[in-house]
């Protein structure tokens, strides 16, 4: 697992999106397609704009989402809505292909196995070539949440939370198909997330974010969430 510490959170965003730039050009490049995944919450929606300004072939890139709460199309707390308001205008909203999390649905069971069938269509052996992960301050990822047995499912890639999290169900990618991905690139920020950085660069198996798969990954953090590494 590779940190990397970056004044603030603005150049954290900067910075991981000329990371994934260069990813997306190269993966073109040498095998015609990137497939990759965005988090929600707060945190890397500037990331994405920055990215969508980038003079990329868009229609080659495969977007899926980690993690998706169970609400309203167009409800502001939808990590979709956020994700669409983030490229709007950037012209490469008709161009990118995007996958939403279908959780309007009757049958939200149903839907899992739809989208991880969608991500084995266009992924090979449904491995992704990056995803992105966020953290909370309580060292969830993803919607694995500390305490909810979605935490424990090994056999589907997508599953949904047993229980509601800050007031929603939630969809989410599950452990297996996390740790498959050829690359992960967590965007830490901010002084509430400065205990959980140490746990996950510990890979404290306590909480969800511990449990991911520090082989091929890199910690973009800002100096407020790394407050703590310099003295231990
Ligand atoms: O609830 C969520 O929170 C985490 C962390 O978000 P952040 O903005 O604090 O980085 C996020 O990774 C996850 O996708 C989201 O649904």
């Amino acid at each position: 697992m590779t940190l990397e510490i970056f004044n603030n959170s603005d150049e954290v965003a900067e910075k991981a999106a000329q990371y994934i730039e260069e990813k997306i050009r190269t993966a073109i490049l040498t095998k015609g397609s990137f497939t990759m995944a965005i988090s929600g919450g707060k945190t890397p929606w500037q990331m994405l704009k920055i990215l969508a300004k980038a003079k990329l072939r868009w229609e080659k890139v495969f977007l899926f989402q980690v993690d998706e709460r169970v609400a309203p199309d167009g409800n502001e707390e939808r990590n979709l809505t956020q994700l669409f308001k983030s490229i709007e205008g950037s012209g490469i909203m008709t161009r990118i292909n995007v996958f939403p999390m279908h959780v309007i649905s009757e049958n939200l069971d149903e839907e899992t196995k739809a989208y991880e069938e969608a991500i084995r269509k266009v992924a090979e052996q449904g491995e992704l070539d990056l995803i992105h992960l966020g953290m909370g301050a309580d060292g969830h990822t993803a919607s694995l949440i500390p305490g909810d047995s979605v935490c424990e499912v090994t056999d589907s890639d997508i599953a949904m939370t047993a229980f509601p999290y800050q007031g929603r169900m939630r969809m989410t990618m599950t452990y297996p198909l996390i740790n498959r991905a050829k690359e992960i690139l967590w965007l830490v920020t901010g002084e509430e997330k400065a205990e959980m950085l140490q746990r996950l660069l510990q890979q404290d198996p306590g909480i969800p974010a511990g449990k991911v798969n520090p082989t091929h990954a890199t910690i973009f953090a800002d100096r407020a969430a790394a407050k703590h590494l310099s003295k231990s």
